[in-house]
């Protein structure tokens, strides 16, 4: 099965002059408080935004950002965003002392204490990319924001929590409505991915949304599914030592669309997903890749393309991509200066 990414959903348009930009990333930094046993453990910086664009930039692959910040945004960040002068930053607390469930699915419990305005399509650039990315968390992104971008975007990958997430009025926990209920449902045959963790693909029908674009299913520590119309398979996942979980969606897919913007297959991709996912963990906060890693990273992927060139053969043997990638993970060893303060029994010992 080669799984390739599908072919655009483009909108007829005027041969273009300029060359597309990359990637457009679309969704709000925020603020997180991460919270154990009723006492702040950490303070970051947050949103799917943030650690996708990281995971983009240390590959050296171009973006563009379009975020909403209010006047109290505290960090330096290398794409800014829009400041809203009246508005405060989006704040997440992260409780990771409630809501275990037994079966290590719940490894947090969410609430938005402050919400950003949301992005309007008028914040996005009229230029045309190559791949869009709509990945709020806050409830940032609107069905016509995700309708600017399936126009201006050849292929658009969506994080489902980006749609289905609902607030409670009082406390802001976060809660989740079916994607059907969503108001985005009419957009989701005009995009290429939809990324769910697999609590979240509870609120979805797989069966009915793989026949519209390629699904993803990440499991933690078990690695990802992808589906896509009759085909679907299991992509490996990296060893880590789980840290704190958050991010780990966000940096998965990441390296999925780096993966896709190389020219991978999308198991290949969804292998560089899991890598980029594994690291995050190990990390409180936003994670800094090691450089060496990086650099034997893309080398693996250059020859893995040029392998694949030369025999299609090759293209399903994902798990030979795995045993090259595994080495060039293990040279990020700094986790073991992280203090382990989140661990909920998710980890894997190396
Ligand atoms: N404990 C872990 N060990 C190894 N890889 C992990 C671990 N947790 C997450 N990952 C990687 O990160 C990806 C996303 O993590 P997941 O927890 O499924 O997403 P989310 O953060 O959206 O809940 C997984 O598919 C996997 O590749
Ligand atoms: O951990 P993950 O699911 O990939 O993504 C997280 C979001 O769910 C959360 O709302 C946000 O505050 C975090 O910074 C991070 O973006």
């Amino acid at each position: 099965m080669t799984l390739n990414p599908p072919p655009s959903q483009q909108t007829p348009h005027s041969p273009r002059r300029i060359p597309n930009r990359r990637v457009l990333i679309v969704g709000n930094y925020c603020h997180d408080v991460l919270i154990q046993n009723g006492s702040v453990v950490a303070e970051t910086l947050g949103g799917a935004a943030s650690f996708i664009s990281n995971v983009l930039d240390s590959s050296s692959v171009s973006c563009e950002l379009v975020s909403k910040v209010g006047h109290d945004f505290r960090y330096e960040v290398t794409h800014s965003p829009i400041v809203v002068p009246e508005k405060e930053t989006t704040v997440f607390e992260a409780y990771f002392d409630l809501g275990i469930d037994g079966i290590g699915h719940a490894d947090r419990v969410l609430k938005r204490v402050s919400a950003c305005d949301p992005i309007l399509p008028s914040d996005i650039p009229d230029s045309r990319f190559d791949f869009g990315m709509a990945v709020g968390v806050g409830g940032e992104i609107l069905p016509e924001t995700l309708e600017k971008m399936v126009e201006i975007c050849d292929v658009v990958a969506v994080d489902i929590q980006a749609l289905i997430r609902d607030f409670d009025p009082v406390d802001g926990a976060v809660k989740l409505v079916d994607l059907k209920e969503s108001g985005f449902f009419h957009i989701l045959h005009r995009i290429g991915f939809l990324k769910a963790s697999s609590d979240e693909a509870l609120f979805m029908d797989v069966e009915q949304m793989k026949q519209l674009c390629c699904v993803v299913v990440t499991n933690g520590e078990k690695g990802c599914r992808i589906y896509h119309k009759d085909d679907e398979m299991t992509v490996p996942p990296f060893l880590a030592k789980q840290v704190d979980p958050t991010g780990a969606g966000d940096s998965f897919l990441g390296g999925l669309v780096v993966g896709l913007v190389e020219g991978l297959t999308v198991p290949d991709a969804a292998l560089l997903g899991n890598l980029f996912g594994s690291i995050t963990v190990e990390h409180i906060g936003q994670p800094k890749f090691d450089l060496m890693m990086l650099q034997r990273v893309k080398d693996e992927v250059q020859k893995r393309k040029k392998q694949c060139n030369l025999s299609s053969s090759h293209n399903n043997d994902y798990n030979e991509f795995h045993e090259r990638l595994s080495p060039a993970r293990f040279s990020c060893v700094d986790s073991q200066l992280q203090p382990k303060l989140l661990v909920n029994g998710h980890s894997c010992d190396r």
